[in-house]
């Protein structure tokens, strides 16, 4: 799994490097300038190229030009007009410095570059200063203000090196005005040309949301980019909120800092040390950061340790809810049985038996009328895992099998979903139940009934950076509710009450916004359950439940319905080679 980082983090991160003597933020300037550079020449590979001889953009025909450094390009002696334009956009800080190092390089590429800067040059910290007098013995510098943008001429490429981790606050007057312009208001799109360097400008790093002065504000002050590069690891804020609507792509370059990550103390300075922080993953399948893993792996050994009969690979035990509400619960047990469960049975009302005898096969019913009745059967000590809220019903009966699911003596690993949540909002002494083995899959609304004051907090405007995150919400409360919780969206966040914290994010090459649809959520619960049956913890279970639904959505493509998610998970287990 690829780490991500808070703008902290990072910066804690470079702050060693730079201490242990190792390498200069000069040097990390340089880098991440050249990254970005490499990174466009990769992204619009015509880029590469003389203006003429450039297939058309979006790159027909394939090859990809080395990038033009080295020796001199022969058309620096031609005309203007077979030069290639930037427009590079620096800001009062090193993301600013990042760009008068992005422009200088561009420029030795043969390109012919503006530069704007907004502030005041004499402000710019140390190795944005050192960069920004690199480029004026180039050529000038123009004060940015959005008349003095409007009038340039079209350029290839923008880059938007204004803010990057150091946004503090909102962006306000008429640099507002040009943020909003560049993030596409007013009807011109630069996105299509438009890199940003870290992070688009105006967007928090660390919770992907746009700082605002104003709670009512429609239009996002942020740039949108149709590439984002940003440096050692990805950010939180690349992945929720509205990081993957503004980011447009995420590439990441390496800046020679990534042993600093867990870098122990210079045993004779005493410095360099980097203080751990409480790690979030990101669940993904492309390879971001050189030598991480590529994918998400699940583990196999819980799928062939048992080569014994279907209970040793566990029974996990579904509760349905009233006549004609019994679809969710039948999905969560579809989703728990394919997922790998030896066993799965159906607890039904009586009434209800006859409906669910005729939906199920494999899938065992058993009659299920109130809390005497589930003390009973939990008896079975074979039953390891439970999954109650899909349709259950938010009445008595419901109440008191949430009740008598989270009580009892030796309490199972359970998956609270759907009704069950509402039921636990409701009722504090129930919520007080939950144990350390349960998780809870909360969509928004769900989030905002259980943990109100968490909801609130996450749902005010960002009006300073770094905002408030999806990411700390779910961390506290995992904390508050003692056990794992998992809150639903495009950008699933997973932790648990030690602070452990992943990112299940269906954007960018993993967005599969067809599954949105009714009945999903019931099978990622089933999934989850199944897991547990078959003994994974609770925290795994709910990151590799949530990781095998992104990826059945996206085998089996724009049109599924819910049923077809388990159907796909024989494919991808024969993929992964389970
Ligand atoms: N951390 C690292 O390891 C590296 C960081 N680098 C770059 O440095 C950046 C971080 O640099 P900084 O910490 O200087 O932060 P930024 O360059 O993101 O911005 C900080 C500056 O912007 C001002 N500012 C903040 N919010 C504002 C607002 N709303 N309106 C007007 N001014 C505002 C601050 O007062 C400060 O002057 C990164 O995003 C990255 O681009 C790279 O040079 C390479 C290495
Ligand atoms: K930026």
């Amino acid at each position: 799994m690829t780490e991500l980082l808070t703008a902290a983090q990072m910066r804690a991160i470079e702050q060693a490097a730079i201490e242990s003597g190792e390498v200069t933020g000069l040097e990390l300037m340089e880098r991440a300038g050249q990254g970005v550079v490499d990174a466009i020449f990769a992204e619009w590979p015509e880029l590469a190229m003389p203006k003429h001889s450039a297939p058309a953009a979006g790159g027909a025909g394939g090859s990809t030009p080395s990038p033009l450094r080295g020796s001199p390009p022969e058309y620096l002696e031609r005309d203007d007009n077979e030069m290639r334009r930037a427009v590079v956009l620096c800001g009062p800080g090193n993301n600013g410095g990042d760009g008068f190092v992005v422009a200088r390089l561009l420029r030795d590429a043969g390109w012919q570059v503006e530069v704007f800067l907004y502030g005041d040059a004499e402000k710019l910290p140390p190795d944005a200063k050192v960069n920004h007098e690199r480029w004026v013995k180039i050529a000038p510098v123009t004060a940015l203000t959005e008349q003095a943008f409007r009038k340039v001429a079209f350029a290839d490429m923008y880059v938007d090196a204004l803010f990057g981790t150091g946004l503090t606050r909102p962006v306000a007057g008429d640099l507002a005005g040009l943020l909003r312009h560049l993030g596409g208001y007013g009807g011109d799109d630069y996105r299509p040309r438009m890199v940003a360097v870290d992070v688009p400008s105006g967007l928090c790093a660390d919770s992907g949301r746009v700082v605002t002065p104003n709670p009512r504000a429609r239009v996002p002050t942020a740039t949108l980019a149709r590439l984002t590069v940003t440096f050692d690891s990805p950010k939180c804020g690349h992945f929720v909120g509205d990081g993957p609507h503004h980011c447009g792509r995420i590439v990441v370059k390496d800046i020679g800092v990534r042993q600093f990550r867990e870098h122990k103390p210079n045993p004779h300075t005493g410095r360099g040390h980097v203080v751990r922080f409480p790690r979030t993953s990101l669940i993904g399948k492309r390879r971001m950061v050189p030598d991480e893993r590529p994918f998400f792996s699940v583990d196999i050994r819980y799928f062939t340790k048992n080569q014994g009969h279907k209970y040793a690979h566990g029974h996990a035990f579904i509760l349905s809810g009233g006549v004609g509400k019994g679809g969710a619960a039948r999905l969560a047990a579809r989703g728990a049985l394919r997922v790998g469960a030896g066993a799965v049975t159906l607890g039904s009302p009586p009434a209800a038996l006859i409906e669910n005898a005729a939906q199920l096969n494999a899938i065992m019913l058993q009659s299920l009328k109130d809390p005497d009745a589930l003390r009973v059967l939990l008896q079975d000590t074979r039953i390891n895992a439970l999954c109650i809220g899909p349709g259950l019903g938010l009445n008595d009966r419901g109440a008191a099998l949430v009740a008598g699911v989270l009580g009892g003596e030796e309490p199972r690993p359970t998956v609270l979903d759907a009704d069950a949540l509402t039921l636990l909002a409701q009722d504090r002494a129930l919520f007080d139940e939950l144990h350390a083995n349960c998780v809870l899959t909360p969509h928004a609304g769900e989030f905002a009934r259980l943990f109100p004051e968490i909801a609130e907090k996450l749902n005010a405007p960002a009006t300073t950076g770094p905002a408030y995150s999806k990411v700390d919400a779910t961390r506290e409360a995992a904390k508050r509710a003692g056990c794992v919780v998992l809150f639903k969206g495009p950008d699933t966040v997973i932790a648990d009450p030690s602070g452990r914290c992943s990112i299940n994010a269906s954007v960018y090459e993993r967005s599969a916004p067809w599954l949105a649809t009714a009945g999903s959520g019931d099978v990622l619960a089933g999934f989850i359950t199944g897991l547990l049956a078959r003994g994974f913890g609770a925290m795994q279970a709910a990151e590799t439940g949530a990781w095998l639904h992104t990826e059945c959505a996206l085998s089996f493509g724009p049109g599924l319905i819910a049923e077809d998610l388990p159907e796909e998970l024989p494919k991808l287990f024969r993929e992964l080679g389970i």
